[in-house]
């Protein structure tokens, strides 16, 4: 059978549906259940990764160390992932992620801003660790701007190097045009991480697939940020239809998903207008609900907040130019009606 590695991102992406909010006891509870459904590589703690429980991006239920710890009791074979994004995260964050044998990090810029990686990676790679560079928000750089930025990756020690759909704004043709030219560009395993805004999180997983990639991401129910993620059960059943091993137990991954995930989900995991728009748009995959609720807060339509930061060409981080464009939009309302 075709070999095809899972990295599950519910318990880190998913946390930006849930406003961060899983405690440490579910996050150990639902970790345990992935590890006995088969799965390999979990990446856990807050949406924005090691370090991101803040105003700027949101406060976590429980802090790194307490998700480590109860994540890293409850496994068996599953190895613990953590994301890391330089400037929010810090090596200092890292090493208490070492204290509870966290197997890989993935260090994850901007798509043309790699070389912060650089630092992040090396310690990584001095320390044991497996280390994946990931590229976010893929759709914002031509081929040859994401072929460049992952082979200075490659050159940090990379293990693996990610292609991310952080807006879910990809359609097929892009994703097979960019990562056969990052697997004829790279020596090391290339990974695709997708977001569903249009709809296309498993198809575009497919072209990823199709086109060269080894490593992809998923999460149970497709939880995650914007409209959620490549929803892993239903990727697993067609990768075994396609006649791919990916060494995850079907049924026990979809009962984790109808008895762990269902009940903690704050609302259905759909394509929203608001979730359509920034794939639409091209706009963050997290600033789904910093969005809605800055729209609420100033009457404004959430859907022009995510056109218009689309438009600026925003990135993770300028999280508080959500709520200057949602003030701007309110003050034009105003202006037109009076
Ligand atoms: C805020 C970090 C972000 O959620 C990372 C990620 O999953 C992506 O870029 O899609
Ligand atoms: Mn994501």
């Amino acid at each position: 059978m075709k070999q095809i590695r899972i990295i599950d991102a519910t318990l880190r992406d998913g946390m930006h549906a849930v406003s961060h909010s899983l405690s440490a006891e579910q996050m150990g509870a639902i970790a345990q259940r992935l590890d006995e459904a088969g799965v390999t590589t979990i990446e856990i703690g807050h949406g924005d990764g090691i370090g991101g429980s803040s105003l700027q991006y949101g406060f976590a239920k429980a802090s790194d160390r307490e998700y480590f710890a109860a994540v890293s009791k409850a496994l068996k074979n599953c190895k613990m992932d953590v994301l890391l994004i330089p400037g929010i995260g810090t090596i200092e964050d890292l090493k208490v992620a070492m204290e509870y044998n966290v197997h890989t990090v993935r260090v994850a810029t901007h798509v043309t801003e790699a070389d912060v990686a650089e630092q992040h990676i090396n310690f990584a790679k001095k320390n044991g660790l497996e280390a994946i560079g990931f590229l976010m928000m893929s759709h914002m750089a031509p081929v040859e701007k994401v072929v460049e930025q992952a082979k200075l990756m490659e050159s940090y020690g990379a293990d693996v190097v990610y292609m991310a759909d952080s807006g879910g704004a990809m359609v097929p043709d892009e994703v097979k045009a960019k990562i056969s030219a990052l697997k004829a560009a790279i020596n090391v395993p290339v990974g695709f991480h997708a977001h569903n805004n249009l709809g296309l999180a498993v198809g575009n997983t497919l072209a990823a697939i199709e086109t060269g990639a080894t490593v992809v991401d998923g999460t149970v129910r497709g939880l995650g940020a914007g409209a959620g993620n490549t929803q892993l059960e239903v990727l697993v059943a067609v990768l075994n239809k396609m006649g791919y091993d990916t060494g995850i137990d079907l049924y026990k991954l979809m009962d984790v998903g109808q008895e762990m995930i269902d009940p903690l989900m704050h609302r259905p995991q759909i394509i929203s207008n608001d979730a359509l728009v920034i794939g639409y748009a091209g706009a963050y995959g997290s600033f789904l609900l910093h969005a809605r609720r800055a729209a609420e807060k100033f009457g404004v339509d959430a859907r022009d907040i995510l056109m218009e930061l689309g438009r600026r060409k925003t990135v993770g981080g300028q999280e508080d130019l959500i709520i200057d464009v949602a003030i701007e939009l309110s003050k034009q309302r105003k202006q037109n009606v009076g």
